[in-house]
C-alpha cells in the first residue's frame, strides 16, 4: 500500500503514517493540498494528513481540502506531540518550524528567544533541516529528528504539557467505510437564516448522537456564508446516523452533504 504523508523524512504526519504502512512505502509531498491531490487521483492508496491539534485547533488547510476533494476518511490516529527545539549551537537567531508547531510553542520561544527572527517552513522536520544546514537557525520538531550532529536546547517545549493532534487517513471514495466509532461530516446549507445551525444539528441531538466536533469554515463564495465540518462519535452503519443524515441532506437541499466515511480510532506514540 502507498501511503503520501507531509514530508521531508521525520515529520509528525510521517510518524503517524508509520501505524499505517511500513516505511517503505512511505511518499512525502510539502502540503495537505499536495497529499490529498495525490490520493484523489489515484497516486497514492492513503494519506495521512493533521486535522486537529489540542493547543491550536484545527489545521484550516486540512479542512478546506477536505471541503474541495472527494476522498473518504478511513481512520484516525491520535499522537502525542512533545516538541524539542534542535540547532549547531546555543546561539539562535532564528527559530523555523511549520505554523502549527511555531503556534504551539509560542510562549516558549517569546520567553527564552525574544529576539529570534521566527520563520515558518513547510513542516517541523524542513525546520529542522534547515537547522543542520544553517548556524545559527534552530528548528522546533521530534527530538528524534537530531541525530548525532545536533545539540537538543529544549525539550517539552510546548506551551501545555499535554499536546495531541488528531490525523486522518484518508482514501479514495470507492474504499468509504460504514464501519466504526466515528463519523465525519461536510455540510454546504448555502443559506444563512436564524436557526440554520442549530437545524443541522438537531438530527443528531434527537438521536442521541454526540458530536465530538463542529467547526465553521467560510465557503469562499460571500462574506458570511460557511461550511460546517462535523465529526460525531457514532457509525454510519447505526440507523441513527443515517436517519440523521438524511435530514441533515434535506436541510442542506439548495447546496450539499459530503459524508467523509465511519472509521476508528488508533492512539499511537
Ligand atoms: O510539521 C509536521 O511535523 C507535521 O506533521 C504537521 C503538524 C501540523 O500541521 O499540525 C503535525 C503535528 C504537529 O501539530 C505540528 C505540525
Amino acid at each position: 500500500m502507498q501511503v503520501v504523508t507531509l514530508g521531508p523524512s521525520g515529520t509528525y504526519s510521517h510518524r503517524a503514517a508509520k501505524s499505517i504502512a511500513d516505511d517503505a512505502d512511505i511518499d512525502f509531498r510539502e502540503s495537505v493540498h499536495a497529499i490529498v491531490g495525490a490520493v484523489s487521483a489515484g497516486d497514492a492508496d492513503r494519506g495521512v494528513v493533521p486535522i486537529e491539534n489540542s493547543i491550536e485547533g484545527s489545521v484550516t488547510e486540512t479542512l478546506d481540502t477536505l471541503a474541495e476533494e472527494d476522498v473518504a476518511v478511513v481512520k484516525e490516529v491520535v499522537t502525542p506531540i512533545r516538541h524539542a527545539l534542535l540547532s549547531q549551537t546555543e546561539s539562535v537567531k532564528t527559530v523555523a518550524s511549520h505554523s502549527q508547531a511555531l503556534a504551539q510553542c509560542r510562549d516558549y520561544i517569546e520567553t527564552n528567544y525574544p529576539d529570534a527572527d521566527v520563520q515558518a517552513v513547510a513542516s517541523t522536520a524542513r525546520g529542522v533541516e534547515l537547522a543542520r544546514e544553517n548556524e545559527g537557525v534552530a528548528g522546533i520538531g521530534h527530538p528524534d529528528n537530531a541525530g548525532d550532529d545536533l545539540l537538543v536546547l529544549g525539550e517539552d517545549i510546548q506551551d501545555q504539557p499535554s499536546n495531541a493532534t488528531r490525523f486522518f487517513v484518508v482514501a479514495p471514495p470507492e474504499d468509504r467505510s460504514e464501519a466504526g466509532g466515528k463519523s465525519s461530516f461536510v455540510v454546504y446549507p448555502n443559506a444563512n437564516y436564524p436557526g440554520l445551525l442549530l437545524e443541522l444539528l438537531t438530527p443528531f441531538a434527537d438521536r442521541d448522537v454526540n458530536l465530538s466536533r463542529v467547526e465553521s469554515r467560510p465557503s469562499g463564495e460571500r462574506l458570511g456564508d460557511y461550511v460546517f465540518h462535523v465529526d460525531v462519535d457514532a457509525g454510519l452503519y447505526e440507523d441513527r446516523t443515517q436517519a440523521a443524515v438524511a435530514e441533515i441532506e434535506a436541510l442542506a437541499e439548495s447546496g450539499w452533504v459530503r459524508t467523509l466515511g465511519s472509521y476508528d480510532v488508533t492512539h499511537v506514540v
